[in-house]
């Protein structure tokens, strides 16, 4: 199967080619700008906050959510990390598939974030399932961004299993790509009658 992306969308070319490959190919565009890199940026190793404590990616007021923590990689790499609980399972004994596409959302939205300083959304994600990750797992997710056209951020993520079953930190169980979109704080202002009770800690919605 072949498909692309055409019409008000052109930038955005995905050729799905299983028949070859087993996965799908993600064709950046030629124009891409590739971010400065922060002269603030705190080197490998350091913390990356949540970004908001409800968010069911990273918040930790967020108790049936993933949980997910975060530090600084090299570059500008996020790795992200988080248990796979028996509430995430799919089929028996393993992962729910939708449950690593939000990680996956989470960690690329993260590498925007920290590479650009600024709020972005999801406009698209792509993920392949390249082995069956089981209950228990501790996942690490690196992500980073590719690069951006205008307000487009394009990014990428991989991940393994690095702790618990089938523990093999040389092996790529899943992998993904997005576009992410810049916007301002007016986006989330839609957002603040729905909003699931106060944040805690020093993350707000003007945090945004
Ligand atoms: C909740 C999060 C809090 C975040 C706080 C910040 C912290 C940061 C850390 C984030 C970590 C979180 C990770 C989870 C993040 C989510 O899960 S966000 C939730 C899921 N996503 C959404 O709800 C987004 C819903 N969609 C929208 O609101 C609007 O469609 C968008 C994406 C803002 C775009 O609308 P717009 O601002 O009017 O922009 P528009 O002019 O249509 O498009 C801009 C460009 O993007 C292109 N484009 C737009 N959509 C697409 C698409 N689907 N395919 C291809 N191209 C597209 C356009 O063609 C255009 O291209 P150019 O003309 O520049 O070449």
């Amino acid at each position: 199967m072949v498909t692309f992306w055409g019409g008000k969308r052109k930038t955005l070319v995905t050729a799905q080619l299983h028949y070859l490959f087993m996965s799908s190919t993600w064709i950046l565009p030629d124009d891409l700008a590739v971010p400065d890199f922060p002269a603030d940026h705190p080197g490998p190793g350091a913390p990356v906050p949540q970004h908001w404590s409800k968010c069911f990616g990273c918040g930790d007021d967020q108790p049936t959510g993933l949980g997910m923590e975060f530090t600084t990689g090299e570059g500008l790499e996020v790795i992200g990390r988080f248990e796979v609980a028996k509430r995430y399972q799919g089929g028996p004994g393993f992962i729910h598939g939708g449950i690593l596409m939000t990680a996956f959302d989470e960690a690329q939205g993260m590498a925007c974030n920290a590479a650009l300083r600024s709020a972005v959304v999801t406009a698209h994600l792509g993920i392949d399932f390249a082995r069956p990750i089981p209950l228990g797992a501790v996942l690490e997710l690196r992500s980073r961004v590719e690069g951006t056209v205008r307000r487009k951020v394009y990014t990428r993520s991989e991940a393994r299993i690095v702790d618990g079953p089938l523990a093999d930190p040389d092996v790529v169980v899943g992998s993904s790509y997005g576009l992410f979109i810049v916007v301002g704080h007016e986006h989330f202002e839609k957002g603040k009658d729905f909003v699931d009770g106060m944040p805690t800690g020093d993350q707000d919605i003007s945090a945004v």
